[in-house]
């Protein structure tokens, strides 16, 4: 249960908040394992894998997949993962998956991006992901070398279905209504560090002083 010495967190905040991106540089900086529910979903519907059937019906309509499906599926992940420090972005999204979440590991810190989500619904609209890496561009604000290409593997980059404008709605409504709940469960047991802002480059550098208090850095910015 508690793993002594390794330190777990959970990066949370709306869709489109910055949590890809902000991993990407933590998991850069401080060499934790990074593990992303939409990207290991993503790879099932991809792969057509009996939950990735499952779980594209939901999310392509801006709903969260089942509890029971996510929960699994994420706990035998990191049943791989035990002698690593991680970092967990995706889930929990309901107070559930934080209960059963809690009853396999001890969570350390949760990190909290505090977006307006008038900044989120102009952001996803330009965002443009490399499926095999979850490596993610936006035309404006990080966009690739070459217009449509990944940086690293020169493979073709797409745009998400369910960052189409109705349904980055939906799925701001679901955040307010399951998600938002989990903030203050993890409030009431104080570890949970919220950030907010609505540039990426302002919030980082806060992310990366807290996060120097817990974990020696292994590169310089
Ligand atoms: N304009 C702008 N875009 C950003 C900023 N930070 C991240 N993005 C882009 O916004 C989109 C959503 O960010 P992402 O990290 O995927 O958020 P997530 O959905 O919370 O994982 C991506 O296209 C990012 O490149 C920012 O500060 N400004
Ligand atoms: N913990 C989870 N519980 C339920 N559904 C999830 C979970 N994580 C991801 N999903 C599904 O995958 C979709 C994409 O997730 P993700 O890539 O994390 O989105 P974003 O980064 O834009 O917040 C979600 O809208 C939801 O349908």
């Amino acid at each position: 249960m508690a793993a002594r010495g390794l330190f777990r967190a959970v990066i949370m905040g709306p869709p489109g908040s910055g949590k890809g991106t902000i991993s990407e540089r933590i998991v850069k900086m401080f060499a934790l394992q990074h593990l992303s529910s939409g990207d290991l979903l993503r790879h099932n519907i991809h792969g057509k894998t009996e939950i990735g059937l499952v779980a594209k019906s939901y999310i392509d309509q801006g709903q969260l997949v089942p509890d029971d499906v996510i929960t699994k599926l994420i706990l035998k992940e990191l049943n791989t993962m035990r002698s690593n420090n991680w970092l967990l972005d995706g889930f929990p999204r309901t107070v559930p998956q934080a209960i059963a979440l809690d009853e396999a590991h001890q969570i350390n810190s949760v990190i909290d991006l505090n977006v307006p989500f008038q900044t989120i619904k102009d952001r996803l609209t330009a965002r443009w992901i490399h499926p095999g890496s979850g490596r993610v561009y936006n035309t404006e604000f990080n966009p690739p070398k070459v217009s449509g290409i990944d940086d690293i593997t020169g493979e073709p980059l797409i745009q998400r279905e369910d960052d189409k404008p109705e349904t980055v709605t939906k799925r701001l409504k679901a955040y307010e209504a399951l998600t938002r709940p989990v903030l203050e469960y993890y409030r009431n047991k104080s570890v949970l560090e919220t950030f907010s802002g609505t540039e990426t480059n302002k919030i980082w550098p806060h992310v990366h002083a807290f996060l120097s208090t817990k974990l020696p850095a292994v590169n310089k910015e």
